[in-house]
């Protein structure tokens, strides 16, 4: 694999899990991969987590719809993901770079409405001003029509789920425009949760 650092280099990558927390795991986490159009994605499934690699927009329409078909099942469900942008070590060769850019589940998971609340963390590297980075990303995550809500480590987001999904796709490209050369968010979600928001 390639350890190059080229500017280039624009491959998305999501290493993604989905836990649902009843005794159908299997059932529910087998009928999400299976139902999700991955063909534009390079996609590789194991025993801890899932990996898709390709055009940004391809990454995030494949786990938004991984999600939201695993959550419309009404189960309390957890989704974590770590997205990265740039180098090092992803290369070119193997991924679907070339696909078009039409995302394949966009009108099924908009069908899908469903309230989640979520955390996000995102870590700009390679770029001087990277707190900078991170408050105005933020600022722009309140203008998605979520509550966004400061934590420690991390920033929460409550409302609906193609709404939270949306807001973290654009934080996600406006930090790479920002000239992030490789940047990481880590985003955890929950959907049907028995336990009332905020821990009361
Ligand atoms: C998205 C996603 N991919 C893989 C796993 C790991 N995993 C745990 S149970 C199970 C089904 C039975 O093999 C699989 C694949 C996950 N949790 N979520």
């Amino acid at each position: 694999m390639s350890q190059g650092c080229g500017s280039t280099n624009r491959i998305t990558g999501s290493s993604f899990s989905i836990y649902p927390m009843t005794d159908l795991f299997v059932e529910i986490i087998k009928s999400s991969l299976n139902e999700v159009d991955t063909s534009k994605v390079w996609i590789k499934t194991d025993d801890v987590t899932t990996t898709v690699r390709g055009q940004m927009t391809h990454v995030f329409d494949v786990t938004r719809a991984m999600f939201l078909q695993a959550a419309k099942m009404g189960e309390h469900v957890v989704f974590q993901s770590t997205y990265s942008i740039g180098c090092p070590g992803d290369s070119a060769g193997d991924v679907y770079m070339a696909e078009d850019g039409v995302p394949l589940n966009g009108s099924q998971s908009k069908r899908i409405g469903q309230d989640v609340a979520a955390k996000f963390s995102l870590y700009p590297m390679g770029g001087g001003d990277y707190m900078d980075v991170i408050y105005s990303q933020i600022e722009e995550m309140k203008k998605q029509g979520v509550e966004v809500n400061e934590a420690h480590y991390s920033t929460r987001l409550d409302g609906d789920g193609n709404k939270v999904f949306n807001g973290l796709e654009q934080v996600f490209e406006q930090t790479e425009k920002q000239g992030s050369a490789h940047t990481v968010m880590t985003v955890t979600m929950s959907a049907n949760s028995p336990s009332t928001k905020g821990g009361e």
